[in-house]
């Protein structure tokens, strides 16, 4: 017999599960086994095999093949559904092929025919421990890998977002205002969650408001409550956000879009650190650090004057600028790997990657969308995906635009043409569908529809209405 075991591995640590209907057999593979440092225990039917694997975890389970009851088989299914990471060996004495494949069939790791010597169950057990230790140290280095490239739910080995989150941890111990400056879908909410939770204030509500989707007397109510009777429709008090953030963080996204009379408010709430319901007249303290993020040019706003000069200071205490994804792509198979490694589990299918040619494609690709649009188009490719590995096509980007393509010549385009070329092609590919063009470029209609508009794109059927008309 072998007792070294494989490196690095304490033998004891291996717990092994016997089930066999002879207590002969029972005995003297524990009696094996032990001698090679293993931990054993022994089950004479397939009833108390599954409650043993109830009851622990097992590295590796022999099997009987026929046993009365339950026969080894059964117990394999069962087993397979209850600790799908041990290692399963059927012992058989009727060797057939037959057998053999259904044993595989249903995830046993190897079979040995009865009868076999201790050295062979020795071999055996080590190759199975070996394996084990391998997936074990995968898993860890993945592990070691977002730690060393994360910050909570954000993924990256990019210098430059590397110095947002070493910026972003130390204004995370402040209890300083923070703007969040960064295109749509760059990772603005996460990283605001990501301080928060990193903030002295983990332990307080983190309360999110998107200040673009309301109306401006919507989002003043929403943002500071209203009393009972404060306009028509308030039949009851009701909290605002500043109330239900107390003690923890309010996000408040888009910022750059809110109206000249709340930015005032904003601004007074910022200074004072207090504010009224609408309809209120009691003066309530607003415990709150803020959070503010937009995707707009905040300080050509001020120039323009469309934002207070005042409030973008107040707001500006501390910037953190997410670079878009575009300018870190070798950001792209990191976060790839991360998306598929959600995805298995939410869609509970096994998801090895994505072929070449797919990388090549999504780490050309420009992504106006950002991080959002690369999850998503992932998303569409493990849906449609018919293998394990997600093929170019499945991940339905458009094809690549032929002015980029081409090596450069004449001038060079601002970023405002590439974005629209690209949304056009996105619009064509999706047939018109302005919801699904949206969901695959990572925005949400509105803010599609508002693009198509400034810059006159129209969707299949209007261009040929808009023909028929001329
Ligand atoms: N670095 C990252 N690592 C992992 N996931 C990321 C990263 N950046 C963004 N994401 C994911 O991308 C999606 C969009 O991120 P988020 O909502 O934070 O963007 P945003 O900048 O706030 O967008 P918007 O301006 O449209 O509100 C989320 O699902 C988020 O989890």
């Amino acid at each position: 017999m072998n007792g070294a075991g494989t490196a690095g591995t304490m033998n004891d640590a291996v717990h092994v599960l016997v089930v066999d209907d002879e207590e002969i057999v029972r005995e003297s593979l524990s009696g094996w086994l032990r001698k090679d440092g293993y931990t054993v225990q022994t089950a004479p039917d397939g009833r108390a095999a599954v409650e043993a694997l109830q009851r622990a975890r097992w590295s590796v389970v022999l099997l009987d093949l026929k046993m009365p009851g339950m026969d080894g088989l059964q117990v394999l299914e069962e087993a397979r559904r209850l600790r799908p990471e041990a290692a399963y060996v059927l012992m058989t004495a009727y060797a057939t092929v037959d057998t053999a494949v259904a044993a595989m069939k249903l995830g046993a790791f190897d079979y040995l025919v009865k009868p076999f010597d201790p050295e062979e169950l020795s071999v055996l057990v080590q190759r199975i421990v070996a394996q084990q230790e391998l997936l074990q140290e995968n898993a860890s280095l993945r592990q070691a890998l977002k730690r060393e490239y994360g910050f909570h739910d954000l993924v990256s080995k990019s210098p430059a977002m590397q110095r947002v989150f070493d910026l972003a941890r130390v204004a995370a111990r402040s209890a300083s205002t923070i703007l969040v400056l960064g295109e749509s879908g760059s990772g603005k909410e996460v990283l605001a969650r990501a301080v928060h939770a990193e903030s002295p204030r983990a332990g307080g509500p983190f309360v999110a408001i998107s200040c673009a989707a309301l109306t401006e007397t919507l989002l003043e109510s929403e943002l500071f409550g209203h009393e009972k009777g404060a306009f028509t429709g308030a039949v009851a008090r009701r909290k605002g956000k500043f109330e239900a953030a107390a003690g923890g963080t309010l996000f408040l996204d888009e910022v750059g879009d809110i109206s000249p009379k709340l930015q005032l408010d904003l601004l007074r709430v910022l200074e004072e650190r207090r504010f009224q319901r609408v309809g209120g007249t009691e003066s309530l303290a607003a415990d709150v650090r803020v959070i503010a993020a937009t995707n707009r040019d905040l300080a050509k706003a001020v120039a323009d004057g469309s934002f207070r000069e005042d409030l973008f200071y107040r707001l500006n205490v501390i910037a953190v600028t997410l670079p878009p994804l575009r300018e870190r792509p070798e950001d792209i198979p990191l976060l790839v790997q991360h998306f598929l490694d959600r995805l298995t589990k939410d869609l509970a299918r096994r998801l090895d990657g994505v072929s070449p040619e797919a990388m090549a494609a999504l780490v050309a690709h420009g992504w106006p969308g950002n991080v959002r649009e690369l999850r998503n188009v992932l998303e569409r490719g493990a849906v449609v995906a018919k293998g394990n590995v997600i093929q170019l096509a499945d991940l339905g980007l458009p094809a690549p635009d032929p002015a980029r393509a081409a090596p450069p010549s004449g001038d060079p385009l601002p970023l405002e043409e590439v974005e629209r070329r690209h949304v056009a092609d996105v619009l064509s590919w999706a047939g018109g569908n302005v919801t699904h063009a949206a969901r695959v470029l990572g925005i949400d209609r509105m803010t599609l529809y508002n693009k198509m508009k400034r810059w006159g794109l129209q969707r299949p059927e209007q261009e040929v209405a808009a023909h028929a008309r001329r």
